[in-house]
């Protein structure tokens, strides 16, 4: 079995990893040759997931050409502003191989200009059959993945064929891997749940409390079901590992990147100053925006989301969006009681 891992951030190197104890022909593509040849010398990623040995099973390379050619599986997991172009290269090779790969999207976020899911900006640009495009997402911290802790993830496609194969690709006793048809719904979890963590680090930050946490955890989860429904996903599959468990374990989590930019943002600091001073990906930054857009065209209701938007986007004070949401005007908690007067008294 050939995996190309395409990306070698915290995520592609723990999934390399991964994959490397159970396969002997696991190719690591690594977008710099300094980076590739500091991997390939001490097996270890200093910058992104330091203190973690690869196998030596890992081939690490910065030609993407060799780590793509013959591959029966490629696994995208960069972020998600880079999909398109790499995805455009990587077709341009699989357009010349017999057999069509399957294509793993591991990536977390939104094309900003065409607001498209991961699993469409590949599909658009990697001419393999929709069966093969699979998304996987779920509570999946790269640091505790390559501790070998026990995780559980989803892997999502049209195709319940598809769904299977990858499913027992990455299936082993550290990694429990679930299938679920709703593609849409899991990708979007996985994107969405970053913004509500960019508002705990917030609330972490300005030391708002516990109670405060978990109403945005559970206000947050009905703003992205609503969102996701109205995009198409299913309503079940937010309560799932890719929803719920994503929200749950990115919210609470000191490994978090998005929950400590949140932080970040309590403290005072702009979007601009978040960035420039974080090496990792942030993908909520974007994700807000994306999510507000597609929002406002849909005419669905994301009052957290406007708020994070706000203070990311208009230098807001995160005080003063915590206020606004807190004094918004009354509401029902499940919509369906405003709909159909379900009271059964007045
Ligand atoms: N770190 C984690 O625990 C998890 C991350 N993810 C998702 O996986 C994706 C990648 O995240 P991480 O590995 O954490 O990122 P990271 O911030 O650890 O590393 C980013 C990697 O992408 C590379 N990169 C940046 N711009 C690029 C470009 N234009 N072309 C090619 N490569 C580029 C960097 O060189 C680096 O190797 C994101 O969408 C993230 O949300 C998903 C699950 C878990
Ligand atoms: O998606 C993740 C865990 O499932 C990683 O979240 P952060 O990008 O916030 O670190």
């Amino acid at each position: 079995m050939h995996i190309a891992v395409i990306g070698a951030g915290s995520w592609g190197t723990a999934l390399a990893g991964m994959l490397g104890q159970k396969y002997n022909n696991v190719i690591l593509w690594v977008r710099s040759e300094a980076l590739a040849q500091e991997l390939a010398r001490t097996r270890q990623n200093s910058r992104y997931l330091p203190g973690y040995l690869l196998p030596s099973a890992v081939e690490v390379t910065y030609n993407l050409n060799r780590a793509v050619t013959g591959a029966q599986v490629i696994v995208i997991v960069t972020p998600s502003h880079s999909v398109r172009q790499l995805a455009a290269q990587i077709g341009s090779i699989v357009l010349r191989e017999p057999v069509q790969p399957f294509i793993v999207s591991a990536a977390k976020g939104f094309e900003l200009n065409t607001l498209k899911r991961m699993s469409e900006v590949i599909q658009e640009e990697i001419p393999v059959s929709t069966d093969k495009i699979v998304a996987l997402s779920g509570p999946n911290h790269a640091e505790e993945v390559a501790a070998s802790q026990p995780t559980a993830t989803v892997v999502a496609s049209i195709s319940r064929k598809s769904c299977e194969y990858i499913q027992n690709v990455f299936m082993s006793p550290q990694f429990r891997v679930y299938t679920n048809p709703d593609i849409i719904g899991v990708e979007l979890g996985g994107s969405l749940k970053n913004i509500i963590a960019l508002g705990c680090g917030v609330a972490d930050g300005l030391g708002l409390g516990d109670n405060a946490k978990a109403a945005l955890m559970t206000r947050g989860l009905a703003e992205i079901t609503r969102l996701g429904t109205a995009m198409g996903a299913s309503p079940h599959t937010f309560a799932g590992l890719s929803g719920l468990g994503d929200l749950i374990a990115t919210c609470t989590s000191r490994h978090s990147r998005n929950r400590r930019a949140g932080v970040l943002l309590a403290s005072g600091k702009t979007k601009d100053e978040i960035l420039t001073e974080t090496s990792m990906v942030v993908e909520g930054i974007r994700a807000t925006s994306a999510a507000f857009q597609i929002a406002q065209k849909l005419h669905v209701e994301m009052p957290i989301t406007k708020q994070i938007y706000q203070a990311l986007y208009d230098e807001k004070s995160p005080k003063d969006a915590v206020m606004e949401l807190m004094t918004r005007g009354k509401t029902h908690e499940i919509e369906d009681v405003a709909a159909d007067n379900t009271f059964s008294k007045e």
